[in-house]
């Protein structure tokens, strides 16, 4: 139900909260679910932005925590997240389509998920906002899904909050962010 997934999209904001602030990607939290017919639902894996060593993006961190909860690679994983799992990834932000350090964009690592069996894997993603034009223009990510044959759905309810927290770490304009005597100096120069 829309509330069961608002419910875990705000698990996704207290996630985000956690990943420490930076001008050069986005504060995301995602949350692993299996959505397994009578029981109630199951918390598969939980990630941040950072989360784990490196570069690394929330869907990333869940993903590659869920693999070795299963000590599986990545790659495997698909085979571990059987289609009675009904495994919805929800995921504060768009997953990204393209990244700017050129590693591995999430929506492919979510792809890939699912290449051995055609309904295994991740079945739907989930997310709270579209990807800002920060870094990446005019994302594809959900075309990309659509034709990976997994379904997506944007809940915006909570947009303006995980926009904020996302951004935590980025210059709010540049004016503000300069001293007084700095703005002072640059009027002056203009004058
Ligand atoms: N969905 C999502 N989850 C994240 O955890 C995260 N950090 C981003 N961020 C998307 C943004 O487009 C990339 O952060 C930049 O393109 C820079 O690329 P890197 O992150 O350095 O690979 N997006
Ligand atoms: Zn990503």
């Amino acid at each position: 139900s829309k509330q069961t997934s608002l419910s875990y999209l705000r698990q996704t904001i207290d996630l985000a909260k956690q990943s420490p602030p930076k001008p050069t990607n986005f504060r995301v939290g995602c949350v692993i679910v299996a959505h397994s017919g009578p029981n109630p639902p199951q918390v598969l894996s939980t990630g941040y932005t950072l989360e784990l060593e490196g570069n690394t993006h929330a869907e990333q961190c869940a993903l590659a925590k869920l693999a070795a909860k299963y000590s599986v690679s990545e790659d495997e994983l698909g085979s571990h997240l059987s289609p009675d799992l009904n495994t919805v990834l929800y995921t504060s932000l768009e997953p990204c389509g393209k990244r700017l350090s050129g590693n591995l964009p999430c929506v492919q690592r979510i792809i890939n998920t699912r290449k051995n069996n055609s309904s295994g894997g991740i079945r739907k993603v989930v997310f709270g906002a579209k990807e800002p034009g920060t870094f990446v223009q005019d994302s594809q990510s959900c075309k990309l899904l659509t034709e990976a044959g997994i379904d997506w759905e944007y809940l915006p309810d909570f947009e303006e909050e995980i926009l904020s927290v996302a951004m935590e770490g980025h210059a709010k304009d540049e004016k503000s962010k300069q001293s007084g005597e700095e703005v002072k100096r640059t009027e002056n120069q203009q004058t």
